[in-house]
């Protein structure tokens, strides 16, 4: 194993990333230089229908890992199972995995998070009535003072929650956010909302964050700040691990991706190479005739001049609400 210290450090350069990851197989399941997330024999039934059935997978630390997949192929379960949202029917016979070389099975949701692999969670109705900087101490949950010691030592916790309070604000400063804080939830933009979903996952300063379509309801003028922030998180030392179907978004941030199919691991590689494997192609194809596997060229003139319409009128109604 290299030396995690020296192998995270130069990950903002697009060549380290090419460089760490040139070595490692297209195939599936294939060893990586410093896996920070090792599942072993994950198989999730419902019935008698395997919804999840995944032999070996190695996470990279420090670098943007997509999962993609067509719909049904196990990806949100997959997702549910190693956050400790669900169990594994396997965890009987053989079901491991280990998080930053701690065993994370038979664990639940919140010490998944408190041991750093962090997922994003949907603004649901609930969160919705709360307002943006609520949302944000939510995440924070887990950090001392939410016990009776904090009777005991109020002093201290006054002063954490001043400084989770200064933390959220950051995040939301981060995330263009701030001006918002004392609104409802519901109140945001689909992207905003997306945003706010990241900002909230941060607050617990996680070593993995795991983003579950990120990019799904949102307007192309956000589309690319979102982008732009889940790349700053790998630059900052950060392990992502995301799901998504739009394959331009995929191809665009990705430094690795890995491919589910009827609840297996099917493939491995970067971006392109992940594209053009047949396995990939017959996953895709067989699910829906018409998907569009990330390829610009293939971008009608009608889509584009679509896309450019949104922004302008996305562009035009932020500008409005900023006269
Ligand atoms: N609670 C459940 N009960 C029964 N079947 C389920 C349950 N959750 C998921 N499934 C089934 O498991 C399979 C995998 O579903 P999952 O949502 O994990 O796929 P996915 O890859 O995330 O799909 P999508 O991209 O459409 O979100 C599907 O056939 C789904 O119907």
């Amino acid at each position: 194993m290299s030396d995690t210290s020296t192998t995270t450090a130069g990950l903002a350069d697009p060549a380290a990333r090419r460089a760490l990851m040139a070595g490692v197989a297209t195939t599936p399941g294939s060893a990586k230089p410093d896996p920070i997330l090792v599942v072993d024999n994950i198989v999730r039934a419902f019935g008698g229908m395997t919804a999840v059935d995944v032999g070996h997978l190695e996470v990279q630390r420090g670098v943007i890992t997509a999962l993609i997949g067509p719909n049904g192929a196990g990806k949100t379960t997959f997702f549910n199972l190693i956050t400790g949202f669900d169990r594994p029917t396997s965890a009987r016979t053989g079901a491991n995995w280990s998080f930053d070389g701690a065993k994370l099975n038979k664990t639940s949701a919140s010490s998944v998070a408190r041991a750093g692999m962090v997922r994003t969670f949907q603004l649901t109705k609930a969160l919705s009535r709360m307002t943006v900087m609520e949302n944000m101490l939510l995440g924070a949950q887990g950090q001392t003072g939410e016990n009776l010691l904090k009777c005991v030592f109020k002093p201290l916790w006054r002063n954490q929650e001043r400084e989770i309070e200064e933390k959220a604000k950051e995040l939301l400063q981060r995330f263009k956010l701030l001006e918002k804080k004392d609104d409802y939830a519901g109140s945001l933009s689909g992207g905003q909302r997306k945003l706010l979903e990241m900002a909230r996952a941060l607050m617990s300063d996680p070593k993995m964050i795991m983003l579950d379509e990120p990019m799904a309801g949102v307007n192309p003028a956000l589309t690319q700040s979102l982008l732009g922030h889940v790349q700053s998180l790998r630059d900052d030392g950060m392990t992502v691990l995301f799901v998504e179907h739009d394959m331009h978004v995929v191809r665009h941030i990705s430094d690795w991706v890995a491919v589910m199919a009827e609840g297996r691991l099917v493939a491995e590689g970067p971006a392109d190479t992940v594209m053009s494997d047949t396995a990939v192609i017959d996953a895709y194809l067989g699910a829906h005739h018409d998907t569009d596997l990330g390829d610009d060229r293939l971008l009608s003139d009608d889509t584009m001049d679509q896309l450019s319409e949104e922004a302008a009128e996305e562009q035009a109604h932020r500008e409005e609400e900023q006269s």
